[in-house]
């Protein structure tokens, strides 16, 4: 990962100055929309450039070790090994950028990666009130997880109480340690693009890495509007600041064409240095699969049949 967002002192002002312009940032989003997609090879690669910043996630109440062992295991091997052979790829390192899981099951995540000899960090996401929230961190932690994606409480952002969310963000970085976190703001949940753009910035300046759109959880997820209004806060802190803030789009990604909008957006509106793994994240829990089918159907030619792209 990139030098650490240190986080800085509470700026009220800039939070308050703040006002978005909902019919610009909905032309903006239409724009990437309707943008060409790569074909060809150049489509499969950015399509494996999009499982190289896939948060890997399961996050179902009735997760096991096992199940959480398979996703570990798709994660060191996201595509089929004689697909990626066909493409030159099969000696790349390819894999996903992370495996995402509840705090209870980070151990188990933990151990299967390292039963596999594999680096992969694992990160864990929770959500539940602040003490539980804290100790869940800690748990994660000490469980071996190398990332940790937070949630912000929703009524602090949606009263504009800034200072006690700023202090919450705090406290969870601190708990974080080492460990990188990603600030989920929920945006379902926080009504205007001027309350994500205020979140997004204050949760940045409170040290987060990354910031996320949502748990996935939520009725709205991740939209492209929202994906324009904090991706804009983050240049901003960026030209601010300096340090550049990971963003990480999660919840109802579950197509090739989708995860390839998601690219064109990033190289657009903040270029060529977010396009890795380091800062930029898809967290999904289905969209590996399509991905699969697609780079399947570039080197056939043809769809694989369910039981040929076993998916984890
Ligand atoms: O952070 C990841 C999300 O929970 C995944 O949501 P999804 O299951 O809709 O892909």
């Amino acid at each position: 990962m990139s030098d650490r967002n240190p986080g800085m002192k509470l700026d009220l002002e800039w939070i308050s100055k703040v006002r978005v312009n909902t019919q610009a940032v909905l032309k903006r989003a239409q724009h990437i929309q309707g943008q060409k997609i790569p074909k060809k090879q150049w489509q499969a690669a950015w399509l494996l450039k999009a499982v190289t910043c896939i948060d890997l996630t399961t996050l179902a109440g009735d997760d096991t070790p096992s199940n959480v062992h398979r996703l570990c295991l798709k994660a060191i091997q996201p595509v089929r090994y004689d697909l990626l052979k066909k493409m030159d790829m099969h000696n790349k390192g390819v894999t996903t950028a992370a495996v995402c899981v509840y705090p209870s099951r980070v151990a188990d995540a933990f151990n299967s990666l390292k039963a596999a000899n594999s680096s992969l960090p694992v990160a864990s996401a929770g959500q539940t009130p602040l003490e539980t929230r804290l100790q869940e961190v800690r748990m994660a932690v000490a469980g071996g997880a190398a990332e940790i994606d937070v949630v912000i409480n929703r009524t602090l952002a949606l009263t504009g109480q800034w200072e006690a969310m700023y202090d919450e963000i705090r406290q969870f970085r601190e708990t974080c340690g080492d460990a990188h976190m990603k600030t989920i703001l929920a945006i379902g949940e926080l009504g205007t693009f001027t309350n994500v753009y205020k979140a997004s910035l204050l949760a940045m300046m409170a040290g987060s890495d990354f910031i996320k759109t949502s748990t996935g959880k939520e009725t709205v997820n991740a939209t492209y509007p929202v994906a324009i209004v904090m991706v804009r806060a983050i240049r901003d802190y960026y030209l601010f600041t300096g340090h550049k803030v990971g963003f990480k789009p999660a919840g109802g990604i579950r197509t090739a064409q989708e995860a390839l909008v998601w690219l064109t957006l990033i190289k657009e509106e903040l270029g060529n240095d977010w396009l890795c793994p380091v800062l930029f994240r898809l967290g999904a829990s289905s969209l590996l699969a399509d991905i699969e089918r697609q780079i399947y159907h570039h080197v056939t030619s043809q769809y694989p049949a369910y039981h040929e792209l076993p998916m984890a």
